[in-house]
Parts: C-alpha cells; structure tokens; sequence
C-alpha cells in the first residue's frame, strides 16, 4: 500500500467480481473489499481510493499489470467520462453473466428465502442502439477532456449539447455520437446543435439561470415515428420558430415536432404546458396487436423489444385462463395491464402519475381492451380494504413497483388478501428479495427469470412468480 495526495494507493489488486452499481470489486491487502470503477473482473489493477469506508474503499483504477480475457473495446468515443454506458468495455455474455449472478447473490444473501434455480438471464438480440427515448442538455459550460485542459488550447466555443456529467448538475458532456439510440436521434441532435449556433440561440446556463435553450428529447418507435421535443428558457418567437422551422425541413420523417417555454428552476416538462409545433403531438409504439399512444410526458419502457419480453414473462408466469381478476400494481400506463386483458377476466390497474392513468384509459380505448379499469393514487393509500370491497379480491396480483420496491403497508395488504399467484416485476433485485423475504411465510417462489433491458450497463430486470404455500 502506498500514499499519494494523501489518497491510499493500491497496488497490483485482482479482481474477482462485479458488485453493485456496476463497479469492479477486489480485496485490499487489510482484507477490505474494494469498489474499483473503470476496471473489469479479471483484470490486476492499481487502484487510487477516493473513499475510505468503516468496510471498504471506494477508487479509481489508475494502471493495469494484467488485462482481463472478459474485456473488449469500447465502441464509443466518449466511454469512460460518459456515465451511461459503464460496462461498455467487458463482453456481453460477460455482462449476463454478472447481471444473472447479481439477482442470484440479492435473492439468497438478502432474501434468504428457499429458490428454484434461477432462469438464464434473457439477454437482448440489440446491444447497442436500444433506446426508444432520450434527454440531451443544452450547455454554454461544456465539460473539458484532461487533454483539452493539457493542451494548453483557447477553446472559445464552449457549447455543448450532451450528457451530466456523473454527479455534476452544471457540465454537459458534448456528444459526437450516442450508441444508444437508432438513427436518425444522433443526425438530428448533431443538426439541431449546429443550426442553433449558426441561428445564434443562446445554450442554457445553469449557474446563471441564463440561455435560450434548455434541453432536447428525442424518442423513436419500433414503427419508425419519431418525436421530437426542444425545450427552451424562455420565447423568443423569431429564434424559435427559425430552428424549428429548419429541423422540420431537414428531417420531413419527424412525428412529432413540439416545444416547452420552461422559465423555472428545473428541467423537468411534466407540470409544463407541451406545445406542437409541427405533425401530432404524440407518436404511436406496437406491440403484438395493441398500439399504445405516447405523448411527451408519457412513461413508455425505454427498450421496447426486451419490454415485450419481459411482458412475454409476465404473462407466462401469470397463466391466466381467463376468468380471473387480476390486479396489476404500479401500471404506468398500464402496458402490461392491456397485454394480458384478454386471457383474464378483468384488469384493474393503479398507478399514482394522473396523466399515466389518463393515458391507459385512452389506450384501452384505442385498443378496444373493454375489461380494464384503472385507478390513480399512491398506491399504501389506494390499495385498502375499502377498494377491494368495491372491486374484488384478485385471484392473481402483478406488481411492478420502483426501484424502492413495495411500500410495507402494500405488502401487508397482499399477504392479507393472500391471493393464489403474485408476478414481481422488479428493476431492483435488492428491494425484491427483501419484499419476497417478507412474504415468505405465506408464499413460495416458484420461478425466477432475469431478463437485460439495458445491455452496457449493470441494470437488470427480474421476473419472480410467487405462489401461495
Ligand atoms: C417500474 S414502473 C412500472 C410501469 C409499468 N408497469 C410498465 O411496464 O410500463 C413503476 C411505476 O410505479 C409508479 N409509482 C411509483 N410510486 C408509486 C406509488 N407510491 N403508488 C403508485 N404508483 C407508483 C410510477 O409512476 C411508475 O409508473
């Protein structure tokens, strides 16, 4: 162990797994465990600590004496500073491998509850270009590269139109190139930053509060319909409508052209007024028969080809014969709900997001789905004795909550109307496995199925069919 900057040094350290939040993870020679990022297992790696821990250390890995056989090169030029696609530089089957295993370690070390074996992990055919939806920010403070800073080189131009910088609310990354999302996201936001700067519209600044423009959205479908979104600070309707007007010139295959006038303290659209300027204001996503309508404030599964996996799952752990009533928790706007409406009886699905529910009512309705119902409210308040006295004991309960997992008064509520199946969807194993440890006693886990939906980074879904002892 060595001291530089008064930061601990940690020399020649293996590998051997990866942990949470997507790091690598070694054991320092006092035997703590070590958080390393920018490394992968298998690698031998020095490591610069930048936490220190009752536990364990947190660091940076600073120089390689030995190259893992799981790695490979990063497609993306902007790996490494980016903080979206941290596993970009380790194979994919490595990737599922990890993910598979992370499930397997949350649901025995926190759960500790008796499992089948586990289902190999559902990677997605897509590993790069997945995304149907993404947010880019407009900046006047553009983050720097070290060499950019060593180069000693008068950089005047400092817009950017790209990424947060992890953990810093106020340096964009400028993006060349995003791997994430299908063409034509990348020429249009490459258009979008270069027709701004000749128009002259100015790049937020967030500091000051300062800055015509603010962010870009873009989402795209399956079925080619295109959304586009520009939010700025404030209106000027001569700049405005000069860009917008040059971007549905450019691009004719647009959907949807629309704007936000947000003058408030923060990014977010959803208590905005969304204005469309050019085509409709929403575009329209498939899925086996049934069309789902987004608007820009709706909550679509951002990769819809391993979303109609994960409902495929869903729907097969659930098995309905069709004369049950299900009941599908956290519904957003209740996708999964309409997938599995017609082999059941009825479906009743609640969600807190008041527009969200709008827009399952609407897509229900679009769909011709007539068995569906949906309710908006938080759902411990909800989900009570008083509603299921007006709706029904279901005989099978979907629930997908947040990352949090299940509030305890809803797992409460489920273990006292015990019903004979519950489906966990969860983008958190952690959470699930302490929710499932909680049902226990009442319920087996009778089958687990990971699935990828975010292929170059740690996140995985898991699919938990539970059923009544
Ligand atoms: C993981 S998403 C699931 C969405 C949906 N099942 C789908 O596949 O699109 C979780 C949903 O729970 C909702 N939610 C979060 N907290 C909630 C709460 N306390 N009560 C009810 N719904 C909540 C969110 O708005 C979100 O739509």
């Amino acid at each position: 162990m060595g001291r530089r900057n008064n930061r601990i040094v940690l020399e020649n350290l293996k590998v051997i797994d990866a942990g949470a939040k997507g790091k690598a993870v070694a054991k320092a020679p006092d035997g703590k465990i070590v958080f390393i990022s920018n490394a992968v297992p298998g690698d031998t790696a020095t490591v610069q600590t930048t936490k220190k821990r009752k536990a364990y250390y947190e660091g940076k890995a600073i120089s390689f004496s030995e190259l893992s056989d799981k790695r490979t090169e990063p497609v993306c030029q902007h790996f490494g500073v980016c903080g979206g696609c941290k596993w970009q530089n380790m194979g994919y089957q490595h990737q599922l491998f990890y993910k598979q295993k992370e499930v397997e370690n949350n649901l025995n070390r926190i759960g500790k509850i008796d499992l089948p074996s586990i289902l190999p992990i559902l990677g997605s055919e897509k590993t790069y270009f997945y995304r149907n939806k993404m947010e880019f920010s407009f900046s006047d403070n553009k983050w720097l590269t070290l060499e950019q800073i060593q180069s000693n080189e008068i950089i005047e131009n400092r817009n950017a139109l790209g990424f947060h910088i992890p953990g810093m609310w106020d340096k964009i990354l400028d993006i060349k190139k995003c791997h994430l999302q299908q063409d034509p996201s990348n020429a249009i936001r490459t258009f979008i930053k270069n027709k701004a700067e000749e128009l002259d519209l100015s790049f937020f600044n967030t500091r000051k509060q300062e800055g015509l423009l603010r962010t870009l959205m873009i989402r795209t479908t399956s079925t080619n319909e295109i959304m586009v979104l520009v939010q700025f600070y404030s209106e000027d309707k001569t700049k405005r409508e000069a860009l917008l007007n040059a971007v549905k010139d450019e691009f004719p295959e647009i959907t949807s052209l629309q704007y936000v006038i947000n003058s408030k303290g923060n990014d977010t659209i959803y208590d905005q007024e969304v204005h469309c300027f050019h085509g409709r204001d929403h575009i329209f996503e498939e899925m086996e028969t049934l069309r789902f309508k987004i608007n820009a404030k709706s909550f679509y599964q951002t990769n819809s080809e391993q979303a109609y996996e994960l409902y495929k799952v869903t729907r097969d752990f659930a098995n309905l014969k069709g004369d049950e009533l299900v009941y599908d928790l956290y519904t957003g706007t209740g996708t999964i709900a309409q997938f599995v409406a017609k082999n059941a009886k009825k479906v009743i699905g609640i969600e807190s997001v008041p527009e969200a529910i709008e827009a399952a009512k609407e897509n229900a309705l679009l769909n011709e789905v007539t068995n569906s119902e949906f309710y908006v409210g938080d759902m411990k308040n909800v989900f009570n004795d008083e509603f299921i006295n007006a709706h029904g004991v279901p005989d099978v309960v979907i629930t997908d909550p947040p990352r949090d997992g299940m509030h305890a008064d809803v797992v409460s509520q489920l273990l006292k109307l015990s019903p004979p199946k519950i489906v966990y969807v969860s983008c958190n194993s952690a959470t699930q496995a302490r929710d499932l440890a909680l049902m226990d006693d009442t319920y087996k886990v009778t089958k687990v199925q990971p699935v990828d939906m975010f292929p170059q980074t740690h996140h995985v879904e898991n699919v938990v069919l539970l059923e009544k002892r």
